[in-house]
């Protein structure tokens, strides 16, 4: 079975951006803009959610959904995956922050606000 990478997705959908084709779908959510873009990255983590509650092949399923979606929405907003990986990039080796939390150190106190 063929496989795609997250940048060749991306690319796919910039390409569609750069030369609409009728018939597209990644070329109707652009027709109908941001907000519908948005709803469906909306739908999409919801059922990313939904999928992981059930099973492997759906959670795999709507996680592939959602990343199509979510690569749509970077073309869609001009933001480059290379943006997405300097970010990434920059939080790299930073110290979590999660021994400041109350609810990690066990603080039953304030976990309702959590
Ligand atoms: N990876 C995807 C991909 N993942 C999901 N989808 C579409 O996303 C939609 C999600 O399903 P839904 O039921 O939630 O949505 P829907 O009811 O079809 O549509 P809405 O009216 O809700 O918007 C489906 O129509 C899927 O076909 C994708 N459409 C395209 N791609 C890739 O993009 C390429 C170009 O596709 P086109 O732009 O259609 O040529 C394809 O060859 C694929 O590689």
């Amino acid at each position: 079975m063929p496989q795609q990478t997250i940048e060749e997705l991306y690319e796919q959908a910039l390409d569609r951006k750069q030369n609409p084709q009728t018939g597209s779908y990644t070329d109707y959510l652009y027709q109908k803009g941001l907000d519908k873009i948005l709803k469906k990255v909306g739908e999409e983590s919801t059922e990313v959610i939904l999928g992981a509650k059930n099973n492997n092949e759906e959670l795999i399923y709507e996680t592939s959904d959602l990343l199509f979606h979510l690569m749509v929405l970077l073309v869609e907003k001009g933001v480059s995956l290379d943006d997405i990986k300097d970010e990434l990039g920059s939080r790299l080796g930073k110290k979590s922050l999660l021994h400041e939390r109350a609810d990690w150190r066990g603080d039953k106190k304030n976990e309702k606000d959590s």
